[in-house]
């Protein structure tokens, strides 16, 4: 009650938007003039000065318990495309990956106030229907959709626009489950499809919608495709994935003037709940950064079909069709041995590869990365000069199954495309590679980044830029790096006392001279990053065990 309350605020007539301002121009000019639209705004209402406008799609639809399809899978597929999705809830139903158990439908005046609230407000550029489970909701749908002019602009297939109405017209889902009954086909055809720019039914709703006939081809797709978009709306997607015996997923695309036929492997997996809410939602959301419907749908498309490949072999649920990762996230988190922050102490004894030295004593990447971790190796850098991508990503897939298995993280050297590749645990950077900041983007919040430091300068940019710690030297003259300056003890030292960051040395550091290094007891100087010591030598454990003895006895002296 509350609420009802608070809401009176909203019943004003709702000031002029540009909606309205879009209502009075022709087609064709939209795109110029909305932005100079938003421009008037935006110096009539200082506060948005400085304030982008992100794609914006509205849904219209109801909500799964399960959350692998309706209102639930449209938030996740909008979020995964970049765009911000409002929601007007018409239903909630009680559902699981065995089937649908209960349906409770909103009250139509309350869905009315939920499409005010937003269409008053938000100025979604798209408007995407699913469940719509009566015929008083859709006449309500139809009405405010009306009285806040959306989808006034046009649609073709040619240029940019905006203020797109996407209908998915949801009645059977691909389980079977009857989500909205035969009462509400007067209503699709009579008063939401005509206004649709595109509607995208599936086989079993595509033959509803005409005479009951079943769709069992590509060739029949095509003639309902036709038939429906006689009933009004400007594009008709006809969707495959129920298409029985075929082994690709084929959606027929109908504009009023060619067929578009879009195919895809057909992903063997059971994880296809949702699939048309998310495609609905994914074209939507295409449209609301500005794509054609064509490029639309070819995003869409793919889009859906990363997804249910990504997602073959996760497991939620007991029933016959299980949900699939919309985020594409995941899996990388259910791995066996689950990850673990970054603990500066990682950086004891860091291991950095070598392809040529590799080559040279005839091991493979991943056998010396396995030696050095048994040989007590706390934390593994792949430093690969000169190895073919493919070949790269193979080995380091090898070399991360086996830092998993011992809790070690791996980082790759440079390649950010490689360590997303393979899900490595981060990467490190020098001065000249991609800027910090922007890998930080890139990686996410949790990826481990290193970055090569020589100055303190540099060592307080890579704390601000967002990196976990930084490597500094060279401390000994090296071969491993040409024309590289060896700054020697003194600067590792002015290094790691002005660092806010973890710092492990680097640089012609051996068992030799490891304890020179580690006495120098400065609290920030966390341990020594080696490459020949381990790897330009006959036996990788052998000196790896020796190496870790001499950096744990000169750190106890320093105590
Ligand atoms: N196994 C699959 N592999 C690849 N693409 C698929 C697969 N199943 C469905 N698709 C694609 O997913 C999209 C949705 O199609 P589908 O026919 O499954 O819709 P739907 O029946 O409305 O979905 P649902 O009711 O499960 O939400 C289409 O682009 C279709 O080609
Ligand atoms: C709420 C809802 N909308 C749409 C579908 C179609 O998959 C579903 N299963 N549930
Ligand atoms: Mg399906």
């Amino acid at each position: 009650m509350g609420f009802h309350l608070c809401s009176q605020a909203f019943h004003s007539t709702p000031t002029p938007t540009h909606n309205q301002f879009l209502h009075s121009i022709s087609r064709g000019f939209v795109r110029t003039r909305v932005s100079n639209l938003r421009a008037m705004q935006q110096e009539e209402e200082p506060k948005h000065l400085g304030k982008v406008r992100v794609p914006h799609v509205l849904t219209v639809a109801g909500s799964d318990s399960g959350a692998g399809a309706g209102i639930q899978a449209d938030l996740k597929a909008c979020s995964a495309r970049g765009v911000y999705c409002s929601t007007v809830i018409t239903a909630v139903t009680a559902q699981n990956t065995v089937g649908v158990q209960g349906v409770n439908v909103v009250a139509e005046d309350f869905v009315r106030e939920q499409l005010k609230s937003v269409l008053s407000d938000m100025h979604p550029d798209v408007v995407k229907t699913g469940m719509l489970p009566s015929p008083g909701i859709i006449k309500v749908l139809c009405q405010s959709l009306k009285e806040f002019q959306v989808r006034v602009a046009s649609v073709d297939n040619t240029n940019f626009v905006k203020e797109a109405l996407v209908v998915d017209p949801v009645m059977v889902s691909t389980s079977g489950d009857v989500l909205a009954g035969p009462l509400i086909l007067a209503s699709f055809r009579e008063e939401l499809l005509p206004m649709a720019d595109i509607v995208t039914p599936n086989l079993r709703e595509a033959s509803a919608l005409l005479d009951g006939a079943p769709l069992q081809t590509v060739g029949d797709m095509r003639s309902a495709a036709k038939s429906i978009h006689d009933i009004g709306p400007r594009n008709v997607l006809v969707k495959g994935g129920d298409l029985p015996e075929s082994s690709d997923a084929v959606d027929v695309l109908f504009d009023g003037k060619e067929f578009y036929e879009f195919r895809s492997t057909r992903i063997i997996t059971s994880n296809t709940h949702g699939t048309g809410c998310t495609l609905a939602s994914s074209i939507a959301a295409e449209l609301a950064r500005g794509s054609s419907v064509l490029s639309a749908v070819k995003i869409a498309k793919r889009y859906v079909g990363s997804a249910l490949d990504y997602s073959k072999d996760i497991l939620i649920g007991g029933g016959r069709q299980g949900p699939f990762d919309h985020l594409m996230k995941l899996k990388h988190n259910a791995l066996p041995c689950m990850r673990r922050p970054f603990d500066p102490s990682d950086l004891l004894m860091y291991a950095v590869t070598d392809s040529r030295m590799n080559k040279r004593w005839g091991r493979s990447m991943s056998d010396a990365v396995k030696a050095a971790i048994e040989g007590g190796a706390t934390i593994v850098q792949l430093r690969e000069k000169d190895t073919d991508t493919g070949d790269f990503l193979e080995a380091a897939k090898t070399c991360l199954e086996i830092c998993r298995r011992h809790n070690v993280p791996l980082l790759i050297n440079d390649r950010i495309d490689i360590a997303l590749a393979c899900d490595a645990d981060g990467v490190h950077i020098g001065q000249s590679d991609m800027p910090a900041r922007v890998a930080r983007t890139i990686l996410g919040p949790d990826k481990i980044i290193g970055i090569s430091c020589k100055t303190p300068q540099q060592a307080e940019k890579a704390w601000i830029d967002g990196a976990d710690y930084i490597g500094c030297g060279g401390v000994y003259p090296t071969n491993t790096k040409e024309n590289n300056i060896t700054v020697g003890l003194d600067g590792l030292k002015t290094v790691c006392l002005e660092s806010k960051l973890p710092v492990v040395a680097i640089g012609g550091i051996g068992i030799s001279n490891v304890r020179a290094v580690m006495e120098l007891g400065v609290p920030s100087l966390k341990g020594v990053a080696v490459v020949s010591a381990l790897f330009d030598r006959e036996c990788v454990l052998t000196e790896s065990r020796n190496l870790l003895r001499a950096i744990m006895d000169s750190t106890k002296a320093v105590k």
